[in-house]
């Protein structure tokens, strides 16, 4: 007789072996789930860490900031951002020219780019884009510039390792200079701005260039603002420039000096511009000629400044200008040095770009008054010490000996061509006279 509390041992067996089954299975189950977690987590952040290694490359890392308090950049690389810089510099003529062209989105920079583009050379362009004045307007320059298939980089020329990557890439044949802090009573406000890049950034630049293999030519803009204090008009080349009435006039002089120097030592190629009060389309909101035309339309008064003597300027055309820095692109010789060595001597110039006929700024002022059919709000003041020079005046035959530079474009007509543009720029529904 079976016991009531007899035991199927082979029940019991294999009800034993099913738990323990049971908890076997579920135990894997659990280090498999912990397992795949694990992966999970490690190819995230693996994901994660790649992200921002590349990030970090193709971006810019900050590491320093100029004086208008922007950001500078040191450069990450890129092989999009390479691709852009190569096929921007490629020129589209045999025999074209290979231009860095700094300062780009500039007013000058800007203009000489598109008309080096437009002609075959290849042009790459580099701004620090600062708020000196008015960024959008340097974007917005950039946009047209873009869309002639110029590429500008987004950087300071004080950046060594984003100026020497550009060297790298790009074997320029010359450099157009003009990037700087402009403005001549800006450097009461902000004096270190003028030193920062003036005279360090075309330091950098030109220790650069020197080591450069080929080195470049180098064209830079100076400005008429060395003949400073002279009273000997018309001014001429040979004239004294050691009398400077601002900071921004000293750190061109300055320039000037630097280039000697570079040129001596290293046998670059030097050819120093000196504008006369440059004016026209897409021009410098900072300028006298843009912010009276900005205040008149909007009803404002305008601070007209007196001297014992009238107060005049050569106001030259932006397309004079252009014509100006091609022609001495276009006759600059090579630099004479390889490898941070001199090899020779090489050329070292200077020319005045003017107009060769100075107007008043009280003609000035009526020039616009008719054009808009605005009468200005003008207050007379005297001069203010503030930088400013009462005249200046152009002597360009040596500019028109050497590479047949000859101003066209008479104030009248220039400011019809800028009010022009700047009605249409800023959407203002307006007649010109
Ligand atoms: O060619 C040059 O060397 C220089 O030309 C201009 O400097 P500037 O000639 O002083 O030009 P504006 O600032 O536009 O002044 C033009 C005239 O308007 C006068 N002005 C300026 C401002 C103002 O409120 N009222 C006024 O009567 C100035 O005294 C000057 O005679 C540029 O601003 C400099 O960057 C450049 O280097």
């Amino acid at each position: 007789m079976a016991s009531l509390f007899s035991i199927d041992t082979k029940k019991s067996i294999k009800l034993d072996r099913n738990t323990y089954i049971h908890k076997v299975n579920s135990s894997t189950k659990l280090i498999v789930a912990f397992i795949k977690l694990f992966y999970c987590i490690a190819i995230l952040i693996s994901a994660l860490l790649i992200g921002l290694f590349i990030l970090n490359h193709i971006l810019f890392i900050s590491t320093d900031s100029n004086q208008h308090g922007r950001r500078l950049f040191s450069f990450g690389g890129g092989a999009g951002w390479e691709k852009k810089v190569r096929h921007s510099s490629i020129p589209k003529k045999i025999n074209g020219k290979v231009v860095l062209v700094t300062g780009a989105a500039g007013f000058v920079g800007s203009h000489c780019g598109l008309a080096l583009k437009k002609r075959g050379d290849g042009v790459i362009g580099i701004d620090n884009f600062n708020s000196y004045y008015d960024p959008s307007l340097k974007r917005a320059r950039q946009e047209l510039m873009s869309k002639h298939e110029i590429f500008i980089v987004d950087g300071d020329i004080n950046d060594i390792d984003l100026v020497n990557k550009l060297f790298d890439i790009v074997r320029f044949t010359h450099v157009l200079h003009l990037a700087a802090q402009a403005g001549v009573r800006y450097a009461m406000e902000n004096p270190l701005s003028y030193v920062h890049s003036n005279v360090n950034g075309f330091v950098n630049l030109l220790e650069i260039a020197k080591s450069a293999n080929p080195q470049p030519a180098i064209v830079w803009a100076s400005s008429s603002s060395v003949y400073g204090l002279n009273t000997k008009v018309p001014f001429s080349e040979n004239d004294r420039t050691d009398q400077p009435a601002s900071l921004y006039a000293a750190t061109k002089k300055a320039g000037e000096e630097i280039a000697h120097t570079y040129n001596h030592i290293y046998g670059l190629s030097l050819t120093g511009l000196r504008f006369f009060t440059v004016y026209g389309p897409w021009g410098r909101p900072d300028m006298a000629y843009f912010f009276f035309t900005k205040d008149m339309i909007q009803g404002k008064p305008i601070k007209v400044y007196v001297s014992d003597k009238e107060v005049a300027r050569d106001f030259t055309y932006i397309d004079d200008v252009v014509k100006g820095c091609l022609g001495a692109i276009d006759t600059a010789e090579k630099s004479t040095g390889s490898g941070g060595k001199k090899r020779g001597p090489a050329q070292l110039r200077v020319y005045n770009l003017g107009n060769t006929s100075p107007v008043s700024v009280k003609k000035l002022v009526a020039i616009l008054e008719n054009l808009l059919n605005i009468k200005a709000k003008k207050n007379l003041i005297r001069m203010p010490r503030n930088g400013d020079v009462p005249f200046t005046h152009a002597n360009v035959s040596l500019a028109y000996r050497d590479f047949g530079y000859k101003p066209t474009t008479n104030l009248s007509s220039g400011l019809r061509k800028f009010v022009k543009w700047y009605l249409s720029y800023y959407g203002i529904q307006a007649r010109i006279k």
